[in-house]
């Protein structure tokens, strides 16, 4: 967490240098906040999203300041997947998936993270910010580690709860790739943040998905009569393109995969 703080406090100039607007496929990414005038909204969150799997392929893209970046960004993402992979197989056998369906997933699971930074938002502007907007993670499971500074917000019931950060702890939220192949037992969660005029926040995201060409859909063993496919095969691919095009405003992520439109 020191590590993300310290980078985020880097001259802006630095940071842009890892900017590449409407470049979705770079490994590394900078993300400054940003404004949109359609619906007149400041979008404040800063990010560094980074590719992190297979290790090897990435550590030497990432930023070499502050000097601790590679070692300790390394480490975590190591812990993180293997965490992820322990629970994602978890869920898994919850589910009741074979062992060849389940596999087919696992050993070919990848990841990628980002580093986020919620600057504090001047009082009088506060009306007109946001820190992040409502979405759902294109991920299986997403987990996350903040900085214990609340602003997180999570959509129940029809209402939106703020999260409460327990110290030390990793909080794990079911993204839309499980909500597809458990045929909606899961749900993936929408969530968003608030902005805050009196303290900074940080948080640390491992976002953890099938490779690119692995088949998404619910595997055999959880369709029969009583449980059609709620969604077409797709890969993880055609979900990422997918996610940059406009969408109707009530549509999620996952609609543009369903068997029969509702
Ligand atoms: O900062 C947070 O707590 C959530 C960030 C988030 O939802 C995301 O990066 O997808
Ligand atoms: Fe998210």
């Amino acid at each position: 967490m020191g590590t993300a703080r310290e980078f985020f406090h880097l001259p802006e100039e630095e940071k842009m240098q890892l900017h590449s607007p409407g470049d979705f496929t770079s490994p590394v990414r900078f993300a400054p906040g940003i404004r949109d005038d359609d619906q007149n909204i400041v979008v404040s969150r800063e990010s560094l999203k980074f590719l992190s799997d297979p290790l090897e392929n990435y550590v030497n893209l990432w930023p070499t300041n502050p000097s601790s970046f590679r070692e300790a960004v390394a480490e975590y993402c190591v812990a993180a997947k293997m965490a992820e992979m322990t629970l994602t197989e978890a869920i898994f056998e919850s589910l009741g998936m074979e062992r060849a369906s389940m596999d087919q997933i696992l050993v070919k699971l990848e990841q990628n993270v980002s580093f986020n930074y919620y600057p504090t938002c001047e009082k009088s502007n506060l009306e007109h910010t946001v820190g992040l907007r409502g979405h759902t993670d294109p991920s299986i499971i997403t987990m996350l580690l903040s900085d214990e500074v609340p602003g997180l917000e999570i959509f129940q019931n029809g209402e939106w709860i703020l999260f409460k950060p327990l110290p030390n702890t990793l909080s794990v939220n079911v993204g839309d790739i499980l909500q597809a192949l458990s045929n909606g037992g899961y749900k993936s969660l929408l969530h968003r943040v608030a902005a805050s005029s009196d303290t900074e926040r940080l948080s640390i995201v491992s976002n953890c998905y099938p490779s690119k060409d692995t088949r998404i859909g619910p595997p055999k063993e959880l369709i029969d009569d009583d449980h059609p496919a709620i969604y077409k095969d797709f890969n993880y691919k055609e979900l990422y393109d997918s996610m940059w095009k406009q969408r109707p405003h009530d549509s999620t992520r996952l609609d543009p995969f369903k068997v029969c439109a509702d």
